[in-house]
Formats: C-alpha cells, sequence, structure tokens
C-alpha cells in the first residue's frame, strides 16, 4: 500500500471564514476511507479541493507515484490523472438504457482504431457486462434508466465512474434515500471497488460507516479531530462532543 493522495497543510477561507483550516489527510491506493463530521466541517471543500473545483490559499496537494501537485490544475485535468467523484444526487440519462448509459461512461469506447485494428464489439460488451455485473445491474441492462429505483440509479452511477477506471473514487453520501437492503448492497460495492483502487465516502449514517468496515477521518471546523478505526474514533470524547453527542 503507498500514498497515492497526501493533502497536506491546507486551508482555505470563504470571505475571511477558515472552511478548511490546515487540513492534512493521507489516502492509500488502495484504500477505503470514510469521512465524517457535523454539517459544514468542511467535508464537501475538502473534495472541491482536490477535484481542483477549490483552490486552497495554502498547503500541498499531492498525487501519485510521480508526487505531481493538483494545485494549479483545471479540474478536467484532474479528471484525468484518474480521480472520479460521485455527487448526491445520481445523474444518469434516464431515456437511455443501463448499457448505453455504461457505454457512454467508458474510457477507452470503441473507435475508428478498433475497427482498424480488427478488435471486435465483444471487447467493450465485456466491459459493460463485468460492470453491470459489479454493480448488481447485469438483468437490466437494457432498460430504460428513468424506471430504475433510486439505489439502482445510485449504483448505475458508480458504474459510469468505474467505466473511467479511476485510482481515486470520491462518494459523497451514496446511502442518502436508500432503503436497508440498497445500503447493504451499496457498502459491498464500494468495498468491493476499494480492492484495487482507493474509494473515499463521505457519509453521515452512522451504521453505513459500521458496515464499510475501514478507517474513519473525522473532521471538525476544516480540520482532522480524529483518525482511526470507527470503534477508536467513537470513543474519543472530543467527537462525542461536536458530533456523536448532540
Ligand atoms: N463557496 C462557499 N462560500 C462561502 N462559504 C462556503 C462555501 N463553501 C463552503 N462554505 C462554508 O464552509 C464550511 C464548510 O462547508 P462544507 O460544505 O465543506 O461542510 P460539510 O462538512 O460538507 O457539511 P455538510 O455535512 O452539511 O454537507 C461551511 O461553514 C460552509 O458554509
Amino acid at each position: 500500500m503507498s500514498t497515492l493522495l497526501e493533502v497536506s497543510g491546507v486551508s482555505v477561507s470563504f470571505d475571511g471564514f477558515r472552511a478548511i483550516n490546515n487540513l492534512s489527510i493521507q489516502i492509500a491506493e488502495p484504500e477505503l476511507r470514510a469521512v465524517i463530521g457535523p454539517n459544514g466541517a468542511g467535508k464537501t471543500t475538502f473534495m472541491d479541493i482536490v477535484t481542483g473545483k477549490t483552490k486552497p490559499d495554502e498547503g500541498r496537494v499531492i498525487w501519485g507515484d510521480k508526487s505531481i501537485s493538483l494545485i494549479g490544475m483545471s479540474e478536467s485535468e484532474i479528471a484525468q490523472v484518474g480521480i472520479g467523484r460521485k455527487f448526491q444526487k445520481p445523474t444518469v440519462f434516464e431515456a437511455q438504457t443501463v448499457q448505453e448509459n455504461i457505454v457512454m461512461a467508458l474510457k477507452n469506447p470503441r473507435g475508428p482504431f478498433d475497427l482498424l485494428l480488427g478488435r471486435k464489439d465483444a471487447d467493450q460488451q465485456d466491459r459493460v457486462n463485468a460492470i453491470a455485473e459489479e454493480i448488481g445491474l447485469r438483468t437490466v441492462l437494457d432498460q430504460p434508466s428513468g424506471v430504475l429505483s433510486h439505489g439502482q440509479k445510485q449504483w448505475l452511477e458508480i458504474g459510469m465512474l468505474l467505466a473511467q477506471d479511476p485510482r481515486l473514487l470520491l462518494v459523497d453520501e451514496p446511502a442518502a434515500g436508500m432503503t436497508p437492503s440498497e445500503r447493504e448492497h451499496t457498502t459491498d460495492l464500494l468495498r468491493r471497488a476499494a480492492q484495487t483502487r482507493a474509494v473515499v465516502v463521505v457519509e453521515h449514517d452512522m451504521e453505513f460507516v459500521r458496515r464499510l468496515n475501514c478507517k474513519v477521518t473525522v473532521l471538525h471546523q476544516g480540520s482532522v479531530l480524529a483518525e482511526g478505526s470507527l470503534d477508536h474514533v467513537t470513543k474519543n470524547q472530543d467527537v462525542i462532543d461536536v458530533y456523536l453527542g448532540r
């Protein structure tokens, strides 16, 4: 396991308010990490900084084996180095089938060179099938995405991100609005995805975080308040005071 992402001493202020305050977080590859914390702790802003949406006032964001700085890179450049982000609301193309949605998202869809080189449609279909299998939507590949349940749409969007083959996947509150069995499927899916890549999940639902069974980072006022196993951080008195005890 080596460090994939190193956020170090990062601060950012909005109109004089320090939303992120000397934040340092390291994510390994592969790793599954949960980020929790009270409203306004800076969880979304942390993801905004990693994806280039928000530029920090100070600090370093270092990526990959070559230790490149993500600061100064555009959002699309950052996506291209291998960082995918799933927002809370699913944004699948509802009129398109599950199959078509996954094909559209594939990193290297079949192009003119495939024809020249004699690569077959079957390669692409194998990839679509593998992703559909991984997200549990193999049996609904031909259905329009609009008819899927909320949970299925979330999985499809995760599948579309996996089709991009990211090295780091950032996932914002995946369990929101899901039924208990959909949550269970989602934890299994994320745990599987994190066997070969880094997956960072922001989530408020403690039962969901427990099922993820991974290292947890607790943010508070833009800094790391505690880090370790869920049992370790939930015993921390500061965490109880600012988050769990409320
Ligand atoms: N663009 C912005 N302009 C001004 N203030 C902002 C902006 N983005 C975030 N903030 C403030 O920064 C702080 C951290 O916000 P952030 O959304 O990162 O917290 P969060 O931990 O994701 O909260 P939640 O759990 O409610 O989603 C909040 O006080 C928020 O109001």
